[in-house]
C-alpha cells in the first residue's frame, strides 16, 4: 500500500499522525477540512476505536462531519462546545509567520470561526506549502450570491487602489455551475502572485460589501507540523520559539493507507 501512495500524500499523512498524538481525551477539538485533514480524521477514528480516546469534535464542513461521524467520532455543533481546546486543520500555504491562505476546499469560513474559538491552532501541511510569501496561491474570499459581481468588481477596485500586483479575479466553479459552500455563498479567486501587506489585505477585504469573509489566517495560527514524503516530521511552534524534529515509521501505518480520505 505504501508504494502507492505519492511523496506528498505521505507527507500529509505523517503530518496529520503526528498531530493527532496533540490530542488528549476529555479535549474538545475542531476539525479542519481537505485531504491533509481526512488523514487526521482517520487518525484520531483509530485512536478512538482502539485507545479509547474519548473527544468530542466540530466539524468545519459537512464532508468533514461525515467522516468523523464514519470513523466513530462523536460530532456536536460549535454552539454546543462552546469553545474548543484544540484546532488541527490543512492549509494553502503558510509563511515563516505562520499566516496562512486557506480556502482551496471552500471552507474558509467556518474553518476561520472554528480556529479563532479555539484556544490553540495547529496547521498540519507538506513542506511544498511554505512559502516566503504569501499569494502564489490563489486567494479565495468567500461572497453572497446576491450581486456577486458587483462585489467582484469592488474588489478588483480595491485591489487596484492598493497596488497589489495581481488583480485577476475567478468565480469558482464546480463543473458548469458556480462552487456553492456550505452557507449557500459563492468563492472569489483573486489570483495575486504575491502579497505584499497581507495583514492589511485581509481587513480590506472583509470591508467591501458583499464579502462574508477571506482565506487570510493573520495571528490565528499557532504551531505547524510540516511532513515530508521520507516520513521526516517537524514541529514548528510560533509561541514557544522551539521546532522539534521526529520521523514516523510509514510501514507501521499500513492499514490507514488503504483508503485516501478525500
Ligand atoms: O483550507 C482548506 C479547505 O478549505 C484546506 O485546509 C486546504 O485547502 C488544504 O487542503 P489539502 O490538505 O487537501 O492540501
Amino acid at each position: 500500500m505504501t508504494a502507492e501512495m505519492s511523496p506528498i500524500d505521505k507527507a500529509k499523512f505523517v503530518a496529520a499522525k503526528r498531530a493527532s498524538d496533540l490530542v488528549e481525551t476529555g479535549m474538545r477539538i475542531g476539525l479542519g477540512t481537505g485531504s491533509t485533514a481526512a488523514w487526521l480524521v482517520r487518525c484520531l477514528g483509530e485512536r478512538v476505536r482502539d485507545q479509547g480516546l474519548r473527544i468530542r469534535a466540530v466539524a468545519t464542513s459537512t464532508r468533514t462531519a461525515a467522516l468523523a461521524r464514519e470513523v466513530g467520532i462523536d460530532v456536536i455543533a460549535l454552539d454546543e462546545a462552546g469553545w474548543l481546546d484544540l484546532t488541527i486543520d490543512g492549509a494553502d500555504e503558510f509563511d515563516g509567520d505562520l499566516n496562512l491562505i486557506k480556502g482551496g476546499g471552500g471552507a474558509l469560513l467556518q474553518e476561520k470561526i472554528v480556529a479563532t474559538a479555539s484556544d490553540r491552532m495547529v496547521v498540519i501541511a507538506d513542506a511544498g506549502k511554505e512559502v516566503e510569501k504569501l499569494g502564489a496561491f490563489p486567494l479565495p474570499v468567500e461572497v453572497i450570491p446576491f450581486g456577486w459581481k458587483a462585489t467582484q468588481k469592488m474588489i478588483e477596485e480595491m485591489l487596484v487602489s492598493m497596488d497589489v500586483l495581481g488583480r485577476k479575479t475567478s468565480l469558482r466553479m464546480d463543473q458548469d455551475a458556480p462552487f456553492v459552500t456550505d452557507e449557500g455563498n459563492r468563492i472569489l479567486d483573486l489570483h495575486l502572485n504575491r502579497i505584499g501587506n497581507a495583514r492589511q489585505l485581509a481587513l480590506a477585504l472583509n470591508q467591501v460589501p458583499g464579502v462574508v469573509e477571506n482565506g487570510l489566517f493573520i495571528d490565528i495560527c499557532d504551531a505547524v507540523v510540516i511532513g515530508h514524503g521520507d516520513g521526516r516530521v517537524d514541529l514548528r511552534d510560533i509561541n514557544a520559539g522551539t521546532v522539534e524534529h521526529d520521523r514516523l515509521d510509514l510501514g507501521e501505518s499500513d492499514n490507514l493507507f488503504s483508503d485516501l480520505a478525500d
